[in-house]
């Protein structure tokens, strides 16, 4: 699944499918039984993720991801969600030492502002779950903040 949504162009609804089936798979073999056990879940994005790439930048309304949202996780929600935050200039050239670029990789810069601008949408409809870390700074600043943000949880 990850290959075909990383190197083979198809239909934006597909593209929300088969994310959301991938997270549904994910929530039954990984996430539920490690919470179920009392295991703290760290996750490389999650459904944010799809409102940024497939609703900002793709499109896709915003009540038909609500609705998968429910379908596939109900009212579970991440307790803290961290958008790390740079520029696109920023990203650019962080990304210009990579060799091989997937499909979204690849995508045009105003692809990149709109998914930017929904991610930050996100992050001001849920102040309290998604907090903004300003990643443009160095290494060490930004393991600051996180320290800060993950002691008090
Ligand atoms: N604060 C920073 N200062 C300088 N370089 C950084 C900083 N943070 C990350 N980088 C570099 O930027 C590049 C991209 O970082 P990284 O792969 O962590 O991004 P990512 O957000 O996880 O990417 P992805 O979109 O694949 O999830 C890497 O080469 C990394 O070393
Ligand atoms: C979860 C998710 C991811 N994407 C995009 C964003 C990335 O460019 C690729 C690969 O994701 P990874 O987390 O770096 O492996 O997929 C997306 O468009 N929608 C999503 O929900």
């Amino acid at each position: 699944m990850r290959e075909l949504l990383l190197h083979q162009a198809m239909h934006l609804e597909t593209e929300a499918l088969l994310m959301f089936a991938a997270r549904r798979e994910h929530l039954d073999k990984v996430i539920i039984p490690a919470l179920s056990a009392g295991t703290w879940v760290i996750s490389d994005r999650f459904t944010d993720a799809s409102f940024a790439y497939q609703g900002g930048g793709r499109g896709l309304e915003e009540s038909k991801l609500k609705i998968l949202e429910q379908w596939v996780q109900q009212d579970l929600q991440p307790n803290l969600t961290l958008l790390f935050d740079v520029t696109l200039e920023v990203s650019r050239q962080r990304l210009s030492g990579n060799v091989s670029l997937d499909r979204f990789e690849q995508e045009k810069q105003e692809f990149f502002q709109r998914v930017r601008d929904a991610y930050l949408k996100r992050a001001s409809q849920f102040p309290e779950r998604i907090r903004v870390i300003d990643s443009g700074r160095t290494l060490n600043e930004i393991q600051v903040d996180l320290e800060d943000i993950i002691s008090s949880l």
